[in-house]
């Protein structure tokens, strides 16, 4: 598994799941990270039936390199705890707590699940958190939440339940989350984990998915929360690197490392200059590059 760091979370697609066949057949899509939703997705009159069916997926399906991440119920339902037991009972990487608010919710998450994993005896640890931000309480923590904890390894805006808050709707141009967009990316950045961006419901607007999906790699956001496969490609044909970047990237790397062998961490090249964020910049690129498999292992391009 890629280090946390360098592991790339362009699209968490939402599995509903109570929906057995969808929760079957999630890995097939290419998603970096897969989120079995147990929340708004699912009534409640199913909530049990999908944590079943969630937690045996867990345990006995094979989802490839996908991270496998839960959307628990919230921390005022009577669901969450037993949400908590079940997720981390089978082994989940990552439990999604939505309509964050504060880090003291952070906190009691942090610890029902480390009492979970001396319950069911996993290592302590090994289950990651992330917050989703979906009121304007939420934006205005965002730093807070962000690192409240060791294990959390990325906060998203949720924009539907945010613009309900903020007495507002989606609009095409998404002036509305701006704010909300830059909070939750500097919070993120800050704490040194990843930032997501909400979902995009209507699956039929492949031009307005677009257009946000160019509008958030912008800004600087790691990915987003998908509903839908068909908007999987889309976010990979987004973050795919041009050859013209990857060839910058290379010689990047190639003219820090002959500044390294010199002693120095500074040089130009062609004028520019070249020093270490510029260098971690490229070494992004690169595992992009890699991810969307335009080079191969040894950095060759892969003529399709
Ligand atoms: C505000 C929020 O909280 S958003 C988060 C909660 N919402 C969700 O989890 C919804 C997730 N998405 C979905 O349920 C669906 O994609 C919908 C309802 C939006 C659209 O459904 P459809 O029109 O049936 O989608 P579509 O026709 O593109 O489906 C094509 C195939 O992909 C599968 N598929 C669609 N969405 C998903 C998904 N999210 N996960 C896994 N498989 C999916 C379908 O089952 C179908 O498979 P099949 O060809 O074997 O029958
Ligand atoms: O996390 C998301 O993008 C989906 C969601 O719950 C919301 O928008 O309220
Ligand atoms: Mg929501």
């Amino acid at each position: 598994m890629a280090t946390d760091e360098m592991r790339l979370r362009r699209t968490m697609m939402f599995v509903p799941g109570n929906n057995p066949a969808m929760v079957k057949d999630a890995g097939i899509f290419g998603a970096d990270s897969i989120m079995f939703d147990l929340e708004d997705a699912v009534s409640l009159a199913e909530k049990d039936a999908a944590r079943i069916l969630v937690f045996e997926a867990l345990r006995t399906q094979d989802y490839g390199q996908a991270e496998l991440v839960v959307r628990v119920n919230g921390q005022d339902t009577s669901f969450y705890h037993n949400d908590i037991l079940a997720m981390v009972k089978a082994g989940v990487d990552v439990i999604r707590l939505p309509k964050v608010e504060s880090a003291e919710m952070i906190c009691v998450l942090e610890r029902d699940v480390e009492d979970a994993e001396r319950e069911f005896g996993r290592p302590l640890g090994e289950t990651h958190l992330m917050a989703a931000i979906e009121s304007a309480r939420g934006v205005l923590s965002a730093p807070a939440i962000a690192s409240a904890s060791k294990r959390m390894i990325g906060i998203a805006l949720s924009g539907e339940d945010y613009t309900t808050d903020m007495r507002t709707h989606r609009y095409p141009d998404g002036a509305e989350l701006e704010f909300a967009r830059n909070m939750v990316l500097h919070a993120a950045r800050a704490a040194g984990i990843a930032a997501f961006d909400t979902v995009f419901t209507d699956t039929e607007d492949t031009e307005g998915f677009l257009r946000e999906t160019r509008h958030i790699r912008q800004l600087g956001f790691d990915g987003k929360s998908v509903v839908n496969p068909r908007q999987i490609p889309l976010v990979n044909e987004v973050y795919a690197p041009t050859r013209a970047e990857i060839d910058t990237a290379r010689e990047v790397i190639a003219a820090i490392e002959r500044a390294k062998i010199n002693g120095s961490g500074v040089i130009s090249m062609g004028g520019q200059m070249v020093d270490r964020p510029v260098a971690m910049r490229a070494e992004r690129v690169i595992s992009l590059a890699r991810a969307s498999h335009l080079i191969d292992e040894e950095g060759n391009y892969i003529e399709k």
